[in-house]
């Protein structure tokens, strides 16, 4: 049985990610990139579809974990009877072709009996492979189709009933290391790499960048550390980020809202980029302007909402009914049939992300302005058209109000981009159709009855998208119209104190059931506070938010307010973003800064 979700922490290379349980046992872990399938996923199953445990023997009094400071090297302290160990896990940063995660053991008082469980289950917790001893009874290399991992220890370890297993008995000041590689089934077994020097690499590699655009004010810690997720979730090579490290985590416990998120939303993948920009971080632009040159290469008719890391467009959605998925959560799934759907919205998170990406001084280019015209060309011929909406909805295409408001940024965007740095275009004519698209939701996506804008043109619904409009800059934040809408959203979309996307009653999902509240959301409710001035509501929201995270600074997309306990796919890059967006802005009017 899979651990609560928020009792993970994640540990990755920046090419894949590891959810290791306060257990001390990875339950998810792909190889060897984020949306391949995992070789551990006892996370969707039980223990039996893959893990490795590492962990006292007998339950332990207590278990207290962090991160090694402006790192993403886990340290797991296991309090027993009998003494104090821990477990420091870690992924080594990008050895050529492979991929290495260490687990090191390290009394730090007593005497305590430790308990080693390694089920290697390749294709998502259903292929047991070939495992054979390596020679001098050092570890052991497990294959299956293209997939070798192997796997060294300190400690004699036996294989029993497709377990690897080891006991062994840990005193303060010793230490026993071990690690696992994964490479290519055709390649020769590598030697065991130097595990102590991957720690410290690992180390030194998280500190230098976080080292780079130094965060400070009164969220300092909280907004390091989602910045260090966020990093976390971007592939190193390519430039790829993805919306989360999970496939198929419910937004709701036992029912079948569970999606495969180890993909690149262009989406998310703006908004990502936009919160590591705004805290300092600017490299990260640039390789992701050039995953986005190639990812949407082509036709512009033919561009997507979402590509695999590398810019893959087949990402064919199928259910993986050999898992019971998390706790009874079924179907789990891979792929995800929203890269099919039509979503507005990423037109104009696109052109603000790269607008921005100017405005914090990245440097012009003109290859990535001319693949801006041609998506203009198409969002022209298509802005007054339904959509599936930022939400993704399965219930159908609807006039969306957020959608034609990311359509209106689009285009101030690109008179903005010619108005402020000089780029070349059709400003008038992008102006005529700016004013189109805003007279357009003024007239269709306002309800003066309900003295609020509404979640698509003639619908009574409200939406938590609407919270964007006055943070994009559609309308100013003191506009009767937006004081409107969040006193409508604050009256029929908070629950506990939180805000739900929608109402899935009256939303039109497509969907059966329920879900938690959306913590991006949420916070985007704290940004509308600060603008509009109402600056303790603002805060009180915020720190109930961040009172959410887990022990280790970690979120997941929702939060189940009737449980109390976080749902949905973790850590989410979404919710992290929204947390720096508004820590940022809170520290901004404030003025702690610092
Ligand atoms: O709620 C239905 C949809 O849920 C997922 O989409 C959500 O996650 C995306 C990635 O973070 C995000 O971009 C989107 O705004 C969210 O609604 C799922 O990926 C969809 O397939 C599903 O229809």
């Amino acid at each position: 049985m899979s651990l609560r979700i928020e009792d993970y922490a994640i540990i990755g290379d920046r090419q894949t990610a590891a959810l290791v349980g306060k257990d001390g046992s990875i339950d998810f872990l792909c190889l060897p990139r984020f949306d391949s399938d995992p070789c551990f996923a006892s996370l969707l199953g039980t223990r039996e579809n893959g893990r490795w445990l590492i962990a006292p023997a007998e339950s332990p009094l207590r278990v207290e974990r962090r991160y090694r400071p402006e790192t993403l090297v886990l340290e797991t302290d296991f309090h027993t009877d009998d003494g104090v160990v821990r477990v420091t896990d870690c992924m080594v940063p990008h050895p050529h072709d492979t991929t290495r995660l260490v687990r090191m053991v390290s009394g730090l008082s007593g005497r305590v009996e430790m308990r080693l469980d390694i089920v290697f289950r390749f294709g998502f917790g259903r292929v047991v492979p070939w495992v054979q001893r390596l020679p001098g009874h050092e570890g052991f290399v497990a294959v299956a189709g293209p997939d070798m991992v192997v796997v060294w220890g300190d400690v004699p370890m036996t294989g029993r009933n497709q377990h690897t297993e080891a006991q062994f008995t840990i005193e303060a000041g010793e230490e026993f290391l071990f690690g696992l590689e994964w490479l290519p089934s055709h390649k020769r077994v590598p030697h065991r790499f130097d595990m102590k020097m991957g720690i410290e690499q690992a180390s030194e590699r998280w500190r230098s960048w976080a080292q780079r655009a130094p965060v400070r004010g009164r969220w300092a810690e909280i907004v390091r550390r989602s910045l260090i997720t966020l990093k976390a979730l971007t592939h190193w090579e390519t430039g790829g980020i993805i919306a989360a490290a999970t496939s198929s985590l419910p937004e709701q416990l036992g029912g079948e809202r569970n999606w495969d998120y180890r993909f690149c939303w262009l989406r998310d993948a703006s908004f990502t980029l936009q919160a590591l920009m705004n805290a300092g971080h600017r490299d990260e632009a640039h390789a992701w302007s050039r995953w986005l040159d190639r990812a949407i290469a082509g036709g512009a008719e033919d561009i997507q909402i979402m590509y695999g890391v590398a810019g893959e467009r087949l990402l064919t959605e199928r259910e993986i009914d050999w898992l019971p998925g998390y706790e009874g959560s079924k179907p789990v799934r891979a792929g995800n049939a929203a890269a099919g759907q039509r979503q507005l919205d990423v037109f104009g998170e696109l052109m603000n992300a790269l607008y921005q990406a100017h405005v914090g001084g990245v440097r012009r280019d003109e290859n990535s302005w001319n693949i801006r015209l041609v998506l203009l060309e198409t969002l022209e011929k298509i802005w007054a058209e339904p959509d599936e909406g930022i939400w993704e909805v399965r219930g159908g295409r609807q006039q969306f109000v957020h959608s034609k408001v990311m359509a209106w940024v689009a285009f101030d965007r690109a008179i903005r981009s010619v108005e402020d740095y000089g780029y070349d275009g059709p400003v008038e004519h992008w102006r005529a159709i700016r004013q189109q698209i805003h007279d357009q939701v003024c007239q269709n996506g306002f309800d003066a009855e309900m003295n609020s804008f509404v979640q698509a043109y003639g619908s009574k619904a409200l939406d938590a998208s609407l919270l964007l409009l006055p943070i994009v800059g559609f309308l100013p934040p003191d506009d009767p119209r937006i004081i409107g809408t969040v006193a409508a959203i604050e009256r029929y979309l908070l629950q506990d104190g939180f805000v739900r996307r929608y109402d899935t009653e009256t939303g039109k999902d497509g969907l059966t059931g329920n879900e938690g509240v959306f913590l991006a959301c949420s916070f985007w409710l704290v940004d509308n506070y600060v603008m509009m001035g109402r600056r303790a509501d603002a805060e009180a929201l915020f720190e109930k938010l961040v009172a959410l995270r887990n022990d280790v600074g970690l979120f997941a997309e929702e939060y189940d307010t009737v449980n109390r306990r976080q749902i949905g796919n973790f850590p989410q890059a979404f919710t992290h973003v929204a947390l720096v967006n508004a820590a940022l802005r809170l520290s901004e009017e404030g003025q702690d800064a610092g």
